[in-house]
Order: C-alpha cells, then sequence, then structure tokens
C-alpha cells in the first residue's frame, strides 16, 4: 500500500510588544510537508533512517537535506524513538515546501519543529493529542510562544507549568540529547528523554477583524539563539512592572472592534528585550522612536516580530505608505527589505490525507 499525507503548518509571529516568550500569532504564512510512505517497498539500507528529504521555498541553498541533520527530520525521530521507533518506516519521502524567511523572527523554526513533531506523530501512526504534541515541541523549542501559535493557531497566551523537581529536570536536559546532531542511527543506544506531561499551557485570544499584521523583513539573518545572549539575566522590578501593565491590556485591546490605535500603541511598548536587540538590527531605534498612529495614519502598534531582525506592524489601513517608511529606515542602513501583508492564521497544524500514489506529492505542492 502506497500513502501520502500532508502537513500544514502556520508560522507563528510571537510577541506584539511587551510579551516576550508570552503571546504569540499565527499568521499566514504556510509551511507545508508532503510525506509518503512507499509501503510495498522492503528497507533500502543505503538510505539512511529509511528517510529522503527533499525541499522548495526560501532558503533552499541553507537547509541541509540529510534527516539526520534536518530540524524537521531529527525532531520527528525524537518523537518515534520516545516511542520505541528507531528510524522513518521504509521508504518514508518527506518533501517540505517553506515559504518563512529563515532566521528573521517568523517563527520558522517554530513552525519547523511543529511539523517535526506531527511527522514522528503521523508516520509512527502515534495518534497522539495536540496537548501531548506541544509537550514534544516544548522539549525541542523551550519558549512556548511560537510554537504554541503554530500548533494551536491564532493569537495566544502561553505560560510553562511548575513541573515538580524530577519532571523539571527531565524538561530541562541538555538540547543535545533531546535532537544529538546528527541523529545516529539504530545502535547508538541512546534513550531521548520522554518529555513530562503538561510543560505547557495555552489559551487562545480574539483578534479584532480589522487588524492586519505588516511583516517587513530585512535581508539579513538573525539567528533566534544569538538574540537571546543578548538579553540580561535579570531585569529591574520597574521595568518588569512597565511590560506587566502594558501586557495586561494588549491581549484585550487587539480584540476590540473598532481597535483604539493609541491604546494599542501603548500597550505594545517594551523595555525587556527590545532595547537589547537594538544591536543587532541597526534600524530598529530609528524605526520604534519615530512611527506611531499620531504620525502614521492607520498604524496601531510596531515592534519587533519574534527576535527579530522583522518588524511587525500592525495597522488597519495604509499598509503601503507604513511599510514604505520601514523599508526605506532600513534603506538608510544600507539594507533591503521585502514586506506582506498578514492576517491571522485560525486553524493551527493540521493533518489531511491526500487520495493518490506516491508521486503525487510533487505535483500538489502547495505554492504560495
Ligand atoms: N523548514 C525548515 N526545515 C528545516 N530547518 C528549518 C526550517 N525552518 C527553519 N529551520 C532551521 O531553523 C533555523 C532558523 O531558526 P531561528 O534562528 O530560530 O530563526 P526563526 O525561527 O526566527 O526563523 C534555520 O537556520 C534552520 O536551521
Ligand atoms: N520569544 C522568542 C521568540 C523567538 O522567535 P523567532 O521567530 O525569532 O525564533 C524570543 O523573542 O526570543
Amino acid at each position: 500500500m502506497s500513502l501520502s499525507r500532508s502537513c500544514t503548518h502556520h508560522v507563528s509571529l510571537p510577541k506584539p510588544g511587551p510579551g516576550f516568550d508570552v503571546i504569540g500569532l499565527a499568521l499566514s504564512m504556510y509551511l507545508e510537508l508532503r510525506v509518503s510512505i512507499d509501503r510495498t517497498q522492503p528497507s533500502d539500507p543505503s538510505i539512511p533512517l529509511n528517510c529522503t528529504v527533499s525541499y522548495t521555498g526560501v532558503g533552499a541553498d541553507e537547509i541541509d537535506l540529510n534527516p539526520a541533520n534536518n530540524l524537521i527530520t531529527r525532531t520527528a525521530l525524537y518523537v518515534l524513538r520516545c516511542h520505541d521507533q528507531h528510524d522513518f518506516p521504509a521508504q518514508t519521502h518527506v518533501h517540505i515546501h517553506n515559504p518563512i524567511p529563515l532566521g528573521r523572527g517568523l517563527g520558522s523554526s517554530g513552525a519547523a519543529v511543529v511539523a517535526g513533531v506531527l511527522l514522528g506523530n503521523v508516520v509512527g501512526d502515534l495518534k497522539l493529542s495536540k496537548r501531548r504534541l506541544l509537550d514534544f515541541c516544548l522539549m525541542v523549542e523551550r519558549h512556548p510562544d511560537n510554537v504554541a501559535a503554530a500548533l494551536y493557531g491564532g493569537f495566544v497566551g502561553t505560560y510553562l507549568n511548575e513541573l515538580d523537581p524530577d519532571d523539571m529536570a527531565r524538561k530541562e536536559v541538555p538540547l543535545s540529547e533531546v535532537l544529538p546532531q546528527p541523529a545516529g542511527g539504530v545502535d547508538t543506544g541512546l534513550t531521548p528523554p520522554i518529555p513530562p506531561e503538561n510543560i505547557g499551557h495555552y489559551r487562545r485570544f480574539n483578534w479584532a477583524k480589522e487588524i492586519k499584521a505588516l511583516a517587513i523583513i530585512p535581508d539579513f539573518e538573525v539567528s533566534t539563539a544569538k538574540a537571546r545572549e543578548v538579553l540580561p539575566k535579570t531585569y529591574s522590578r520597574q521595568d518588569m512592572i512597565f511590560n506587566l501593565q502594558r501586557l495586561a491590556l494588549l491581549t484585550t485591546v487587539l480584540s476590540d472592534s473598532p481597535p483604539d490605535p493609541d491604546l494599542i500603541y501603548s500597550a505594545m511598548q517594551d523595555k525587556i528585550h527590545q532595547p537589547y536587540r537594538k544591536t543587532l538590527i541597526p534600524a530598529l531605534p530609528a524605526i520604534l522612536s519615530s512611527m506611531s498612529p499620531k504620525t502614521h495614519k492607520g498604524l496601531l502598534g510596531i515592534c519587533l516580530s519574534g527576535a527579530g531582525p522583522t518588524i511587525l506592524a500592525l495597522a488597519t489601513e495604509n499598509f503601503d505608505a507604513i511599510a514604505g517608511v520601514i523599508v526605506q529606515r532600513f534603506k538608510d542602513e544600507g539594507i533591503s527589505c521585502e514586506w506582506k501583508i498578514l492576517e491571522p492564521a485560525e486553524d493551527g497544524a493540521t493533518v489531511q490525507e491526500v487520495p493518490g500514489d506516491v508521486p503525487s506529492y510533487l505535483r500538489e505542492i502547495r505554492q504560495t
């Protein structure tokens, strides 16, 4: 029997403003996998881990297609190995179509982790609940904002539960034990750390239909790991209260219809990550200090998307002009940008059976 399955994942654009590592927004860019398992064929020992990978979309020259190195397939292997399945089923092929720019703060890695977890669940026929899938995601990407938004869709608030000491230790094992690279074959003898139950939690919020998300995407990468290294380990009480006061309002004001620009603009101010990340993103200070609903009609609020360098501007109208100003600010620093108008993606990650024989995945990749 042959089968072809597709998984679709939405990119998450995390945390408007003060919700660092807390709130996430899934937006209308879709990472898509096509998975085929040719069960008519026996295992071929020359195929590492029984899996071949192909890729279309952005970053094709960067992504490693060796299943032992690729983030999506390594994550899937982690899920499989936690269930005593050491390799992919014989003759698995995974086609990845990825429109999400890499290393730009648009959640490409969060979407890839969600994709990998769903891939493991599908090819291993594990039938894990979404809640359990989130545990696996959180063993790999340890801040919950991106993966919860990509998995569940929409505008979400997230938190990590206080686990008992044993579970906490299990959750905090080094990432290299969760995702060894390269992911060795069956003979490594390594037992993967099984995620504790109920690592994190999420809650969907409403989103006012008038609000669109402009993503202005500079032509350079900032790795999330690097952008987290520049953050301080501790913060002043004053700065924490500043963010908490705004975050308490933000989730509500983004659901109000019609939106209140002044309130949204104020609620999107941040003192715990953007000031430190300015050093990595040349135009950020000029953009944040010069744009507001008073200077730009239709603008509601502006912040770094994820760890940057993408700028997220929430707006109701006047999109070309708002994006044009931000593009120009980057241009002044010698950086070119593309920009997109995006909307919340409500559905989260989905898996569909695709009828037809194995080669059909090549024809069915959605071009976005
Ligand atoms: N579709 C994908 N397939 C495989 N690896 C991916 C994919 N998307 C992202 N990655 C990995 O994640 C890295 C980017 O992650 P990160 O620095 O967290 O940036 P961001 O998540 O903001 O795009 C890429 O360099 C790549 O290694
Ligand atoms: N909350 C995280 C989000 C990182 O998102 P990414 O898209 O840059 O991976 C952070 O701000 O570090």
